[in-house]
């Protein structure tokens, strides 16, 4: 209930358009009621063979009714439609403005499908909410009450009859069918979110499914939900049937109900048949405001299964907050790292523990260290994806977190060993860096970043994820939005990875050229023209073992001296 009235809370802003929209959709029903009522009076009337005058009224009732109807219907499609899209805007802004400062620590956890699912279906269904869960109550309200109107003019007790069969038909169908298709929808939702994972995953991991012969066993997968989902949605459309028969049933009880208390008083003369005619078909028009109701107990449990997925995300506090007030990016970009802790939320170890170091404005320091060390937590926590759990970091004398978080990721360039590629063109992958940048200068960072041969391929699809380019391309064309984006401080975190010998070569001369006057933290376990280096700190299980410069360390002869070794003499 908290959910959905959060969910109704969230279309406070167009009520008024949500109420013009029951309004022209109670016309709508209300002269369909006319234009049978007008129908019965004429075809009644007109069996009695009275001169043509005598049907006039007849005649213009039912064009009337015929011509408005089309209209008001035209018209309540209009209104609803628009008030429905106005709120699915309103829905996905509020939504992504709410997701934005949680990325990526908070959105760590789900499962890109499972996101994906959240901010398009989730959203989609609860485009429901105003046109088959809210607007139906009130229609059906308003036609009862019309109705009551109408049939109590002539007949009280007609009038009783046709109430208690309404109210059958708005409430007790409604709450039996509400029971019975209790947990199908939330069930349903489960089971496409639940494929939905498993179809992404399968496409994106065909490759490896392919040799370890597992594509078999996700297909399975993949049936059995879908099976499960058919049999969910055989269910609930057996519910709706059942729904709409006792609607149906309801209907015909009250027209059995007004002709038994209605043809006594046509053989006595108080009412005519005609009269007679005209109430019941009014009635049995009536009802049409009742169908909907069907999917309004269905819709209201999947809007609420789709409010309590997207209200998990939207109440998760943001990692990192904006200062109220930011202080500007520094003018010196010298960094100092003092007494720095962070530990992965649900891990019980550190994943760095205590480290200090500084790199001077303009400087070069190396942090090195085996595979799961704790380099590129230095990295995130650099560019404020998360905050230390304890210490700090300050650029320039002033502490990241007295900063904008949007400018000082513009001012910190990261390479790092997954580079993520969009899903399209090259051009389009470098102005990520650089939006204002022209084609020459585009060219200009690839030629610079070893990749001439995409100088006259900046318009090719870079393929999903980049799958179009091989892994070193991927690899210097981050390098390549590096050079674009043209920060002051560079975050190197394993930057030529996945580069052969030679390129690497020429990538380190290039790099060590664009990254002249400013600050650079190289992250790297490879050692490798390690004499560039100011300083480099070894990081083991997530503490500073050693620190100084390439010669001082081998001097010291112990972890930065053995790993060396152990990497030179592999490579001799
Ligand atoms: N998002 C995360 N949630 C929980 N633990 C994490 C997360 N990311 C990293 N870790 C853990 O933190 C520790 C340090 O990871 P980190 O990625 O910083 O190591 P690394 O030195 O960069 O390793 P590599 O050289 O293999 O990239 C590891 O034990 C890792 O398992």
């Amino acid at each position: 209930m908290k959910t959905f009235l959060r969910l109704a809370g969230l279309t406070r802003p167009f009520a008024w358009w949500m109420a013009l929209a029951a309004l022209i959709g109670f016309a709508t029903i209300g002269s369909g009621i006319g234009l049978l009522m007008a129908s019965a009076w004429l075809i009644t009337t007109a069996a009695l063979m009275p001169a043509l005058s005598a049907l006039q009224v007849g005649i213009t009732g039912v064009r009337f009714f015929g011509i408005s109807r089309g209209v008001i219907r035209y018209a309540e499609r209009l209104i609803s439609h628009n008030t429905t899209f106005r709120i699915l805007t309103r829905l996905r802004v509020w939504f992504y403005d709410a997701v934005e400062p949680l990325a990526p620590a908070r959105l760590a956890a789900y499962r890109s499908a499972d996101l994906l699912k959240r901010i398009v279906d989730d959203i989609q269904s609860l485009e429901n909410i105003y046109a088959r869960v809210l607007a139906p109550p009130v229609t059906a309200a308003l036609v009862t009450l019309l109705m009551w109107f109408i049939v109590s003019h002539w007949s009280l007790a007609a009038a009783e009859g046709v109430l208690a069969c309404q109210l059958v038909a708005g409430l007790a169908a409604p709450m039996l069918s509400a029971r019975l298709a209790s947990g199908t929808a939330r069930n349903i939702a489960a089971l496409q979110c639940e494929q939905q994972v498993l179809a992404v995953d399968m496409v994106q991991g065909m490759s490896e499914l392919r040799v370890f012969g597992m594509v078999g066993d996700y297909t399975a997968r993949l049936r059995q939900a879908e099976e499960k989902k058919l049999a969910l949605q055989k269910r609930a459309a057996f519910i709706e049937g059942l729904h709409e028969s006792l609607t149906g049933l309801a209907m015909n009880a009250s027209v059995i109900w007004i002709l038994y208390s209605m043809l006594p008083m046509v053989r006595s003369g108080a009412t005519s048949a005609i009269t007679l005619a005209s109430v019941v078909f009014g009635v049995m028009a009536s009802f049409e405001a009742f169908l909907p109701l069907t999917g309004s107990t269905q819709n209201i449990e999947a809007d609420v299964r789709a409010g309590e997925r997207l209200f998990e995300i939207i109440d998760a506090k943001p990692e990192v907050t904006a200062p109220e007030k930011p202080e500007p990016f520094p003018a010196s970009t010298g960094i100092e790292v003092s007494n720095l802790t962070f530990t992965y939320p649900g891990s019980n170890r550190p994943a760095l523990d205590g480290i200090s170091f500084s790199v001077p404005q303009g400087g070069r320091t190396a942090i090195v260290g085996t595979s799961g060390a704790g380099k590129s937590t230095i990295t995130s926590l650099m560019v404020r994806f998360w905050n230390p759990t304890q210490g700090d970091i300050s650029i320039g004398g002033r502490n990241i977190d007295k900063l904008d978080p949007e400018e000082l990721r513009r001012n910190i360039a990261v390479v790092s060993q997954r580079t993520y590629l969009f899903g399209q063109t090259i051009r389009e992958n470098l102005l990520l860096a650089a939006p204002e940048a022209t084609d020459e200068q585009l060219r200009q960072a690839l030629s610079m970043s070893g990749l001439d041969s995409l100088q006259s391929r900046l318009d090719d699809w870079a393929g999903q994820h980049g799958m179009n380019l091989s892994g070193g391309e991927q690899q210097r064309l981050a390098i390549a939005r590096m050079i674009l984006q043209n920060a002051p401080v560079i975050v190197l975190d394993e930057a030529t990875a996945n580069l052969d010998a030679i390129t690497e070569e020429a990538l380190l001369d290039t790099l060590d050229r664009t990254s002249q006057g400013r600050t650079v933290l190289s992250i790297t376990h490879r050692l490798h023209r390690m004499e560039r280096y100011d300083e480099i700190v070894v990081l083991y299980e997530g503490k500073v073992i050693e620190r100084g410069n390439h010669e001082t360390l081998l001097g010291l002869n112990g972890f930065y001296a053995g790993m060396w070794r152990l990497q030179h003499e592999r490579e001799a």
